[in-house]
């Protein structure tokens, strides 16, 4: 099937490199000239596992090219797929500028039947806004073609975002019963079926409860992870093992045990903006959202809990004291730095006067970048970035952990604590088990598990 993607960054590169994959021809638009001249030399501007590879294998094939040419990309896709940024506005509210211009292009160009296909995240009643500036733009040149706005919001996780579009746990897609919905029906059901090969994946649903799906599922899931990291701090207060608590509760498969790990609190380009603009939806039609709220509340105060722990331990003035960071990413996998808990660590370090050493597997370039925007050049040179995790160490008070990289899970233990001035861990992921730690001779805190480190 010929298909354009409109926005080539983490969705549209991976839906469009999946979907030529299964042998589609697809063609992927950006306005962003150096990432398409980047992709067209075989570079790949995001760290995403496996992706590389499926990137050549197409282009080498022919079934996958960028551009930015504009009129080639609407003539080119039945399927015009819009997977560009929805960023959140001054207010919270979704920016729909990039898709509302998505969608004027495409009205601009257009000649015969079109299917444009909504997979950004955008509000509810967002499609109606799509065909509305489509049909101004068709009025405009007088042209009468005949389009249908369908909704297939993107579920996938940066870190496995290959395999998540591969094997998804559902696919999404709300369309109207118009004729030329039921075309586009039809058509995305052509395109998904080799996905729905095992069993049947595919919620059909009209446009606005699709729409609305995706938030829902953000909003749930931000919400788990708040819950749990609201209940791990009172599980450090009243002397309760939240890693217990977790395993306990997910054994009812009512709850389960996904997404209830607490932590520094979650980042990211999507829970972030997403619980806001579902708030600022609410809003709009004058009702609160004070669930959301809260799990907004706890995120904001949970990005500060290993701060807190450092000044509990070492004191409030941090001038002439160093430590180590592990993780920088706002999860592992990526290197994506948008909202990530690290962020507000460094510049809660930084802004105490102490100095810091970090280390990221793949997030240094990216981190550099934005803790120059956060910190500014003067600030930015308190930070010393190390190639390996261990040489973080040397001299540091203690070692933080912010993301659960692999390659942190098993370290050498006897290393840090020859590495560090203390043999002190404060682990906002709660990678290891503080008997173990307690066992080689290290004060670890976690999150939630003082229970264990007070024995
Ligand atoms: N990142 C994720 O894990 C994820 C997962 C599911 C859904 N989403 C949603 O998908 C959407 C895209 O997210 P992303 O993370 O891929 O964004 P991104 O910022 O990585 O990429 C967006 C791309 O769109 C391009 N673009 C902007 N306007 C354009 C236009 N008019 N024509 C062509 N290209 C244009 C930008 O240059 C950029 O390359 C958002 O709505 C997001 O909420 C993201
Ligand atoms: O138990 C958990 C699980 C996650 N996190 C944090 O939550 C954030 C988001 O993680 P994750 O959901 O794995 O990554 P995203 O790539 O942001 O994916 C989310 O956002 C995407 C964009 O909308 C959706 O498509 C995905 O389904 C949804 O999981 C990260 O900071 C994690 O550290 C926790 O703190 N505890």
């Amino acid at each position: 099937m010929k298909i354009t993607i409109i926005g080539t960054g983490y969705v549209g590169l991976v839906t469009g490199a999946c979907l030529a994959e299964l042998g589609n021809d697809v063609f992927c638009l950006d306005v962003d000239q150096k990432k398409i001249d980047l992709l067209n030399s075989g570079g790949i501007p995001i760290h995403e596992p496996g992706l590389e590879e499926i990137v050549a294998r197409n282009r080498a094939a022919g079934r996958l090219r960028f551009s930015t040419d504009v009129a080639a990309s609407v003539a080119h896709g039945t399927l015009q797929f819009i997977a560009v940024g929805t960023p959140p506005d001054e207010d919270g509210s979704a920016d729909l500028q990039y898709v509302l211009a998505a969608a004027r292009n495409i009205g601009r160009h257009m000649k015969e039947f079109k299917v444009i296909v909504d997979k950004s995240t955008v509000p509810v009643g967002t499609a109606d806004r799509v065909a509305a500036a489509i049909r101004e733009e068709l009025a405009e040149r007088e042209a009468k073609v005949d389009f249908s706005v369908v909704s297939n919001p993107e579920f996938l996780k940066e870190g496995a975002a290959v395999e998540d579009f591969m094997r998804p746990d559902r696919i999404v897609i709300g369309h109207d019963d118009s004729h030329g919905g039921q075309r586009a029906r039809d058509l995305m059901k052509l395109l998904y079926a080799p996905f729905n090969r095992n069993h049947e994946r595919t919620y059909w649903m009209d446009v606005r409860s699709a729409e609305f799906t995706k938030y829902a599922a953000n909003a749930m899931l931000a919400t788990r992870i708040s819950f749990m990291n609201e209940l791990a701090n009172l599980a450090d207060r009243v002397g309760a093992d939240i890693e217990a608590v977790r395993q306990g509760i997910g054994s009812d498969p009512r709850i389960g045990y996904s997404f209830l790990y607490a932590g520094a609190g979650y980042g990211g380009s999507c829970f972030p903006k997403d619980v806001q603009a579902l708030e600022r939806t609410a809003r709009q039609y004058d009702q609160e959202l004070l669930i959301l709220r809260a799990v907004e509340a706890v995120n904001d105060r949970q990005k500060h809990i290993l701060g807190r722990k450092v000044v509990a331990r070492f004191g409030e003035d941090l001038t002439g004291k160093h430590f180590a960071v592990w993780g920088l990413a706002f999860k592992p996998n990526t290197d994506d730095m948008r909202e990530a808990p690290s962020r507000v660590l460094l510049r809660e370090l930084i802004e105490r006067g102490a100095t810091v050493a970090v280390h990221d597997p793949v997030a240094m370039h990216e981190a550099k970048r934005v803790l120059e925007l956060d910190l500014g050049t003067a600030k930015l040179a308190r930070v010393r970035f190390t190639d390996a995790p261990m040489d973080a160490l040397d001299d540091a008070e203690a070692l933080l952990i912010v993301t659960e990289w692999k390659a942190f899970r098993s370290p050498d233990f006897e290393e840090i604590k020859e590495r560090l001035k203390h043999p002190v861990i404060l682990d906002g992921r709660n990678l290891y088990e503080p008997d173990l730690m307690t066992g080689v001779g290290i004060e670890y805190h976690g999150i939630g598990r003082s229970v264990l480190t007070r024995k």
